[in-house]
């Protein structure tokens, strides 16, 4: 049997999700891709972080050219954030042949175009499922089941931190300080919860939709973005009179003459369309090809579990593909 080892950068959050996949779900995992795997390097300083998920201070290190530069690391799971030193790392982990796996899409939405390139010299993968819509497999869709589609339009919620603090202040009457505390602790916000109120996580997500389903670069500070720190108690009681939610709404398509246009804004969604249904963590993407038609995908866009689930999906996938060669 094939035995591949993987390296984590972080056990935070998302990384702490995937080890604890890897580690639970292990013989399913084993018997449907047929390779062996084990971890046996993490970069962690947070003993804390290590204590929690069990891991035997033998593999943890805090050096990470232990992962990037070694011999026997087959796939690297970049799980730190922000855009550097993770974009750095990553690059040097895929020039040294090793296949990568990132839910960091700020990393992502900057370096794309490098990533890519660096990844098709060495032969080996970079993949990033987890980077939009946490467990939704939307974008192995669109570049794998629907991939034989032009697409003309991709719009919907796309961050579970400001879609919770929309949904507890709308239904429970909760303040907006309250309910960002609660999302941060249940490991939805980014380090910097700035980046989920104020768009910018939204804009790196409908960024990297754009590059995969139109094949058009947008960098996402060019993306028109409003995030959600203008929104009132009031301004939800007014929609609520109209028969609306406000949803935090990210927009994207194509002109018949191949213009683009895109936005990201609170928007009135009324009652009875299906995003105004979307709510707490949960995440919705619509997608529309011209031979598919509409196609909406649901689930959880954040947490520790549904965004490990979509980057154990990559790591198998890789390991089909390591399992070949
Ligand atoms: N949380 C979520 O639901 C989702 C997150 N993501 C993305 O996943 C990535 C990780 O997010 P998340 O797990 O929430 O973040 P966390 O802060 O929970 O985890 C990151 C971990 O990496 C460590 N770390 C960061 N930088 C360094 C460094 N330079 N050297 C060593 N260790 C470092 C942090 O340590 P310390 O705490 O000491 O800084 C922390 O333990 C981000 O790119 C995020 O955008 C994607 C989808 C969903
Ligand atoms: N902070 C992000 C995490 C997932 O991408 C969010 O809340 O959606």
């Amino acid at each position: 049997m094939k035995k591949i080892n993987i390296g984590i950068l972080g056990l935070g959050t998302v990384g702490g999700g995937t080890y604890d996949i890897l580690r639970d779900n292990r013989d399913v995992i084993c018997r449907r891709t047929g390779v062996d795997y084990e971890v046996t390097r993490i970069l962690e300083i947070n003993q804390k972080a290590v204590e929690a998920h069990g891991v035997d201070p033998s593999v943890v290190t805090q050096n990470v050219d232990d992962i990037l530069s070694a011999d026997d690391i087959d796939i690297v799971v970049e799980s730190l954030g922000g855009i550097e030193p993770s974009s750095s790392w990553m690059l040097k982990a895929l020039e040294n042949g090793k296949n990568v796996v990132t839910p960091n899409k700020a990393a992502v939405a900057a370096n794309y175009g490098k990533l890519k390139k660096a990844a098709e010299d060495s032969g080996v993968q970079i993949r990033i499922e987890a980077c939009v819509g946490g467990g939704i497999p939307a974008l192995t869709a669109i570049t794998e089941a629907l991939a034989g589609n032009v697409f003309t339009e991709v719009m919907g919620i796309l961050n579970g931190t400001t879609n919770y603090i929309l949904t507890k202040m709308g239904d429970e009457g909760l303040s907006y300080d309250d309910v960002l505390k609660d999302a941060q602790a249940k490991g939805f916000a980014e380090a910097d919860p700035t980046a989920d109120v104020e768009g910018i996580d939204v804009a790196n997500k409908l960024s990297i939709l754009m590059a995969l389903a139109f094949d058009r670069y947008v960098p996402p500070q060019d993306i028109p973005t409003v995030g959600i720190t203008g929104v009132t108690m009031d301004d939800i009681a007014a929609a609520r009179e109209r028969g609306c939610k406000i949803k935090l709404i990210a927009k994207a398509a194509v002109a018949n003459d191949g213009g683009l246009s895109f936005e990201i804004r609170p928007m009135e969604i009324p009652l009875d369309h299906p995003l105004a249904g979307v709510n707490n963590e949960f995440n919705a993407i619509y997608i529309t090809g011209n031979a598919v038609d509409e196609v909406m995908f649901y689930g959880k866009g954040a947490g520790a579990l549904p965004t490990g689930s979509a980057i154990v999906g990559d790591i198998i996938s890789i390991m089909r593909t390591e399992a070949l060669k």
